[in-house]
């Protein structure tokens, strides 16, 4: 290798999803020279095989089951969706998997773009394999940032290589809904991947192996999302698992349960959760293990490296895997990467601009389904197993002046979590049609750790459904 072929850089940010595409951003608007290496798509899992197509299948219906309800436009809406206009608009908004907006986005930001799959090679040191086949050396004078994401993790079942599964990639890119399809998985994709199918025209059935949907969240958020999916069709069963399954001659899956039942499908989507992609990033040349999820402080600096120098941001940190927070996480490590440079001391106490406390005290999420349901902060289980001495309080949304206008058959629950100590809010679940817009209060509310008292001066427009912040608080004062 001669030293023309070595490229020099402040930055290298291996992986152009929307994390490896803000961590640039911050760097460059910071001065650094910054080059992004993407072996696939600009933009990433996000843009083309999960939020965006996800989003776009699932808004006719959300806004569909929310209109059938208001009086003067139920009639009209009584008809199955029109799938195939549906999944043209996915494909409008997946970009018909081209990634020429996002190219030039970069190239507008002044951050350089070297197509190819990059892997550590030593201390500041990338190549990347690039797709005519040659190898590019990259050395970078301050930072690498690992930005690769992560992939969907298929369970260990026998012959699973010769089933071609669907996994997130397909269900959010098919181009017809398969007529029976069998989700394994009861996680925020395997809900929302229902919802969506079985609007679309498939007769889905979702195994979960947990007692309930969306196990990680409030109880009442998974109950209503399966009372809504059942009542749309969709068949539910929980405690169960898949323990074999095979594409029979004929194309068609045949699925063996853990009850001893066995089903028969066209498609099987495992929903099963994700996987670090870090198994090819060249993690053996600086000690660590390929495959491994990327630990890092607060700072995004993986601390297992010596020097500072390599970072990790987004999901394959393993923090919180949804793209608004690693792209938190890319603005928190752009400011490190940049003070670092600077030869700056880092300010990394709480809530200051270089830690990202919020991915451990208010990460907010919203699982797109009917209804739908938002999330920031712990959980009444989360708090009782982390010995938080909280307070719970619940309010039924359907009693709101707003919910009712919104939809007169509203169902729907909120619950927030008080710190008994501090008087603050810890943690909210809203679950019921249109509460995605409502998460944001509560986010600010946790994050600012607003007063609970001061909350009462936060008065919420009538007839809204926000108005639930002052039924939770007339409902703690009167318990
Ligand atoms: C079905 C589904 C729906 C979702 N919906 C939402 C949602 O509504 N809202 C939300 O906030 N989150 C959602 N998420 C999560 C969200 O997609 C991820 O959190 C987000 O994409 C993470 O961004 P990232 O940049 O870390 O990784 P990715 O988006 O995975 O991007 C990583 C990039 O790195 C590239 N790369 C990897 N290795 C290399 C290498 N060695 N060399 C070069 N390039 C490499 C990849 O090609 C890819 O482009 C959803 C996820 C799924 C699966
Ligand atoms: N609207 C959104 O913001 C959105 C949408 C989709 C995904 N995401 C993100 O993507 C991530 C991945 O979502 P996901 O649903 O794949 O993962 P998840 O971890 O949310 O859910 C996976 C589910 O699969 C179950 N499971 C695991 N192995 C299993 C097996 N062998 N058999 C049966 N069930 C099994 C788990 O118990 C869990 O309930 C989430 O953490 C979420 O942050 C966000």
């Amino acid at each position: 290798m001669t030293t023309e072929d070595i490229r020099t850089y402040d930055v290298i940010v291996i992986g152009a999803g929307p994390v490896g595409e803000n961590v640039a951003d911050r760097t460059t608007a910071a001065g650094l020279s910054t080059v992004v290496v993407e072996r696939e798509l600009v933009g990433g899992e996000c843009s083309y095989w999960a939020c965006e197509p996800s989003k776009a299948l699932l808004r006719p219906v959300l806004l569909r089951a929310d209109a059938q309800q208001i009086p003067g436009l139920d009639a009209a809406l009584k008809a199955p969706l029109d799938t195939e206009a549906v999944l043209a608009h996915r494909d409008l908004m997946s970009s018909d998997w081209r990634d020429d907006g996002q190219v030039e986005w970069l190239r507008s930001a002044g951050i350089e773009l070297l197509r190819g799959h990059g892997r550590l090679v030593g201390e500041r040191e990338v190549a990347v394999e690039t797709p005519d086949g040659g190898t590019v050396r990259l050395r970078a004078r301050h930072a690498v940032a690992v930005c690769s994401g992560s992939r969907a993790a298929l369970p260990a079942l026998p012959g699973i290589e010769d089933l071609a599964p669907w996994t997130s990639r397909e269900a959010t890119s098919a181009r017809r809904p398969p007529p029976r399809l069998v989700i394994a998985g009861a996680g925020v994709v395997g809900v929302e991947m229902a919802t969506a199918w079985q609007a679309l025209g498939s007769s889905v059935t979702l195994l979960a192996r947990t007692d309930g949907l969306l196990p990680r969240m409030e109880p009442f958020a998974g109950e209503l999302v399966t009372e809504r999916l059942r009542e749309a069709g969709a068949e539910v069963r929980f405690g169960v698992s898949v323990t074999a399954a095979e594409r029979t001659p004929d194309g068609h899956v045949r699925v063996t349960l853990s009850d001893g039942g066995a089903l028969t499908a066209d498609e099987i989507l495992f929903a099963t959760g994700r996987a670090p992609r870090s198994e090819d990033v060249g993690l053996d040349a600086v000690g660590l293990l390929p495959g491994d999820w990327l630990a890092t402080d607060d700072s995004l600096t993986v601390t297992a490296v010596p020097g500072d120098w390599l970072y990790a941001v987004g999901d394959v940190n393993g923090r919180a895997l949804f793209t608004h927070q690693g792209k938190y996480q890319a603005r928190v490590a752009g400011a490190v990467i940049a003070a670092r440079a600077r030869g700056d001391a880092l300010d990394t106490g709480r809530w200051a601009p270089h830690s990202s406390t919020a991915d451990t005290e208010a990460v907010p999420g919203v699982v797109f389904t009917d209804p739908e349901i938002a999330t920031v902060g712990l959980t009444a289980a989360e708090a009782e197993r982390t010995g938080r001495d909280v307070e719970v309080v619940d309010y039924e949304l359907g009693y709101l002046a707003g919910a009712l206008q919104y939809r007169p058959d509203y169902r729907g629950r909120a619950r927030v979590l008080i710190d008994r100590d501090r008087q603050v809010v810890v943690g909210a679940t809203f679950a019921g049609p249109g509460v995605a817009e409502l998460l944001h209060s509560a986010t600010v509310a946790v994050t600012g750790e607003v007063p609970v008292d001061r909350l009462w001066h936060a008065v919420p427009a009538f007839p809204t459904i926000s108005e639930v912040w002052l039924r939770l608080l007339e409902t703690r004062r009167d318990s």
